[in-house]
């Protein structure tokens, strides 16, 4: 009991503060422990103290060392959860060896931009990655150590490697661009807005332009203003003279005319990395109407959602680009503001329009894999050629009162049967239009109550 009470040296207080100097609060872990060794324990109870104090020491020796070495001597890189660097690193990631060991991990279904190319009945596979902790792993043969942080829902990372020269975290990086660009290549990336951010969404097929069947001389308009806008003498041009090198484009007309799908011409912009698109698809639907009704709103103490001086804002201000493309659909341009179609921010506008015969002779040969001047158009489907059966069935759709979309339905319909097709077409043009008009009465009937 003399060496609990005092008289032993392990009190001596230059001792203990020594050790407080280099390990802080240590000494008071040893106390117990000192106090046992010091007393009349037999030579088994010593040894097992010994050995509790050593694992004692070592662990925290081990934490302090490896907080000492990461703050002097390791460079960390760190990955903010908005930035696109995010996904690079987690699809990258998702792919190590490492990520099945983990501890802590998270499930994903897997993103859509490997289920597009797979086949679509297939389960979407899963994949598990790193969560919320501290994960070493090699590469190229470097310990790096990629830690998790989840915040509110959400995950920053970081990772680290030992040394000063933050070179091989860039090589990483790097690395992972590298997997991605290849993983989206021929795709659309769209990005949303969430939470004052923009964050990857989603994937989408770029499609094919000559897949939207529209009038000739407006899609070849529309596809040289693009292209000359994008010419790197354009460019120049703009820049001369001072003028921001910016362009928007309006595409407006009934719903179901392929305005949506014509948007795929961003794959001519997805060439070229520094410009910008921003795609406001039915932009009259989305608060973006008429100045009057946004004040209508807000003296009605509304939320009026994203306002139009909002957006004017943000098109002609600091978040503006050089570069920046900017395309807009509605159903109804009648329903904009002047503001936002004035020429500089809207300087072309194109109207898609209800299908027409061409346009449907065109959707029964897209339907039935022909084209005019491929070999089969001169097959014959029972005495006829695909050229006569398509003009056959366009004659028979009434011009602009069905939307591309509506004939295409129907075309898919009767996929599986050619003469189907151009036998069923004056039915369906009667039920179609009946639908339609049963429709409008209901409407109005709405509207009237
Ligand atoms: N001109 C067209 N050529 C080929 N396909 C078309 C055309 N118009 C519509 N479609 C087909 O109809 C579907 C709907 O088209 P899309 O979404 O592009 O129309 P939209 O004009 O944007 O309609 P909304 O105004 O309702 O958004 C698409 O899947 C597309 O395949």
């Amino acid at each position: 009991m003399n060496a609990i009470n005092g008289g032993s040296s392990y009190d001596s207080p230059s001792q203990i503060s020594l050790i407080d100097i280099f390990f802080p609060g240590l000494s008071l872990a040893f106390t117990p422990a000192q106090q046992l060794l010091a007393d009349n324990v037999d030579s088994y109870t010593r040894l097992l103290c010994t050995l509790g104090v050593f694992v004692l020491f070592t662990r925290y020796a081990i934490r302090y060392f490896w907080e000492l070495v990461r703050s002097y001597f390791t460079s960390t890189l760190h990955v903010s959860y908005y930035d696109e660097a995010y996904d690079m690193l987690v699809d990258w990631i998702a792919q190590q060896p490492f990520v099945h060991n983990a501890q802590s991990s998270i499930a994903r279904v897997r993103s859509p931009q490997r289920t597009i190319i797979q086949n679509q009945t297939k389960k979407k596979p899963l994949t598990f990655s790193p969560w919320d902790g501290s994960f070493p792993f090699w590469y190229k043969g470097h310990l790096l150590i990629l830690h998790c942080a989840v915040k509110d829902h959400r995950e920053d990372i970081y990772i680290s490697s030992i040394g000063l020269s933050p070179n091989i975290l860039k090589e990483l990086v790097e690395e992972c661009r590298g997997t991605y660009l290849n993983n989206i290549n021929k795709k659309i990336t769209v990005f949303e807005h969430r939470e004052g951010d923009w964050k990857k969404t989603r994937l989408r097929a770029i499609r094919p332009i000559s897949t939207v069947i529209m009038d000739k001389q407006v899609q070849d308009d529309l596809l040289g203003d693009v292209k000359d806008f994008l010419d790197e003498d354009t460019q120049k041009w703009y820049a001369d003279r001072g003028i921001p090198y910016q362009r928007g484009y309006l595409l407006h007309g009934p719903p179901g005319t392929g305005k949506s799908s014509f948007t795929s011409l961003m794959k001519l912009f997805a060439e070229l990395p520094p410009h910008c698109i921003v795609l406001l698809e039915d932009v009259d639907a989305a608060g973006m109407g008429r100045r009057d009704d946004a004040d209508i709103d807000l003296e009605n103490n509304s939320d009026p959602g994203v306002t139009l001086s909002g957006l004017l804002n943000v098109l002609d201000g600091v978040s503006s680009q050089e570069g920046r493309v900017l395309i807009m659909t509605t159903n109804h341009i009648e329903r904009l503001d002047e503001a936002l179609i004035r020429p500089g921010r809207t300087d072309k506008k194109v109207h898609f329009k209800l299908a027409d015969r061409r346009i449907s002779a065109q959707l029964f040969r897209t339907v039935f894999k022909q084209t005019p001047d491929n070999n089969q158009a001169k097959k014959q489907f029972g005495g006829e050629t695909i050229e006569s059966l398509a003009n056959n069935f366009a004659s028979k759709v009434p011009d602009e009162v069905f939307s591309p979309a509506e004939v295409l339905s129907f075309l898919l319909e009767q996929k599986n049967s050619l003469f189907g097709a151009v036998t069923g077409v004056e039915d369906w043009v009667v039920k179609a239009k009946e639908a339609a008009s049963q429709l409008k009465r209901e409407s109005s009937w709405v509207q009237g109550h």
